[in-house]
């Protein structure tokens, strides 16, 4: 199988790279894309000798350009911007695509892949968010064929019945959380919380954002908006219930009241594994769980007053798309802000309430107005992010 690795220098991408070195007879790393890492880029084509290359950052492109041309590499052809991301994605010969850019950003890259036909191993759950509809849509009409990377969406899909009717008895789905690195944190404290204690996270080792995202349960939120468009449920067929070992990844519940769950290391190369070999199951570099060691699984309510993210999002599903792709922009937002100093965490919810309460634009129809939601939603939450800081 010919893979395009978007997001090759992050978190995922890494354990992409990971698994599939492991079967080389496999896997074939035909392109690899990243934003602006473009040294991360170039130590993965040395690794991995791609035919094409991409980096969003302009400039970093050209550094790459530079550095493989002075390698002997100049054969790796390198495009640079968006459209030269989307390229790799829609590339004649490439099979499949790992979708593991981080954000809406990720959403041109997304959608080329659809258009193409590909078969997507989704990562960037923010595509399902900002443009859940088109983006099924676009695939159905495509023929696109969408395998989950995100471990409790991957989980479903293992849980789910084979054949035909695809929802087949299930009743609802249960998507687990950690409850992240503030679970038992005072809450009258989480205005001194630093972005590195945030980053934190207890059990999984991931990006920046997708950390703060769980340290606010916002991640959950998005996961709750992914699984309804993935599998075509409404919102009130899926639950959230606070797990802290991070070994169940979700539960299918059938109307025969069996549950069934798939449970692993919290590890990535396990649901990237199965994304990447499906139908068959391939090694991933991870051992079973040793459940005598693990010793428990516990399961709680989620308290939504501790985290108010997962509320904003049940809410912004149920308004429909548009209020969707409100919800991601404004997150990016003021996730960033508190990254970078300029938000307390306690008022990321706050910023992200006041850019739902503007004006629902309507679903986004195609790339454009998904992206002229999404720029609005983010001048918005700006204004929010100036005024609630202050
Ligand atoms: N990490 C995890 O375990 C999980 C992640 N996910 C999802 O997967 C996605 C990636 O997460 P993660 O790997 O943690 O993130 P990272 O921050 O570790 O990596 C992000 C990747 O995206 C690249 N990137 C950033 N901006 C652009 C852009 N404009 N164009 C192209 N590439 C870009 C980065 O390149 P550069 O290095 O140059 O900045 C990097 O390769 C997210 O949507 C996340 O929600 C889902 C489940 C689990
Ligand atoms: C690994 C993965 O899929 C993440 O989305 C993970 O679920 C984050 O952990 P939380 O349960 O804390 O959000
Ligand atoms: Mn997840």
């Amino acid at each position: 199988m010919r893979l395009a690795v978007l997001g090759a220098t992050g978190s995922i991408g890494t354990s992409t790279l990971d698994v599939a070195i492991r079967h080389p007879e496999r896997f074939e790393v035909r392109a690899v894309a990243a934003g602006r890492d473009w040294e991360g880029l170039l130590r993965i084509c040395r690794a991995h000798r791609p035919s094409r290359a991409a980096l969003a950052d302009e400039q970093a492109a050209a550094q790459l350009r530079d550095r493989l041309q002075a390698e002997g590499l100049e054969h790796i052809e390198v495009s640079a911007g968006e459209e030269g991301v989307a390229a790799l994605a829609a590339d004649a010969d490439v099979d499949a695509v790992v979708t593991a850019v981080v954000g809406a950003a990720g959403l041109a890259s997304s959608l080329a892949a659809c258009r193409a036909g590909k078969r997507i191993l989704l990562a960037n759950k923010e595509t399902l968010v900002v443009a859940g509809a088109l983006f099924m849509e676009t695939a159905q009409r495509h023929g696109a064929q969408i395998v989950p990377v995100d471990s409790e969406h991957n989980a479903v899909f293992q849980g789910l019945p084979t054949g035909t009717d695809a929802t087949a008895g299930v009743e609802r789905i249960v998507l687990t959380a950690s409850g992240g690195p503030f679970r038992d944190r005072d809450p009258d404290t989480l205005a001194a919380v630093t972005p590195e204690e945030a980053v934190a996270h207890p059990n999984w080792s991931m990006g920046r954002k997708i950390s703060v995202d769980s340290a606010t349960m916002m991640n959950k939120g998005l996961e709750v908006i992914e699984a309804c468009h993935l599998f075509d449920l409404e919102p009130q067929r899926v639950d959230v219930v606070i797990h802290r070992q991070s070994l169940v990844h979700a539960l299918v519940g059938y109307r025969d009241g069996s549950y069934l769950a798939q449970v692993g290391s919290p590890d990535m190369r396990v649901p990237i594994s199965y994304a990447m070999g499906y139908p068959e199951r391939i090694a991933s570099g991870v051992d079973l769980v040793d459940l005598a060691a693990a010793g428990r699984l516990d399961f709680e309510a989620v308290d939504e007053r501790r985290f108010p993210c997962l509320r904003l999002a049940y809410q912004a599903l149920r308004t429909g798309d548009g209020a969707c792709a409100v919800l991601n922009a404004a997150n990016e937002i003021a996730v960033d802000a508190f990254l970078d100093g300029r938000l307390r965490f306690d008022r990321i919810a706050p910023v992200i309430e006041d850019a739902l309460a503007a004006e629902t634009p309507p679903p986004p129809k195609d790339l454009d107005s998904a992206r002229a939601i999404d720029a609005q939603a983010r001048r918005v939450a700006e204004e929010a992010v100036r005024r609630i800081a202050d």
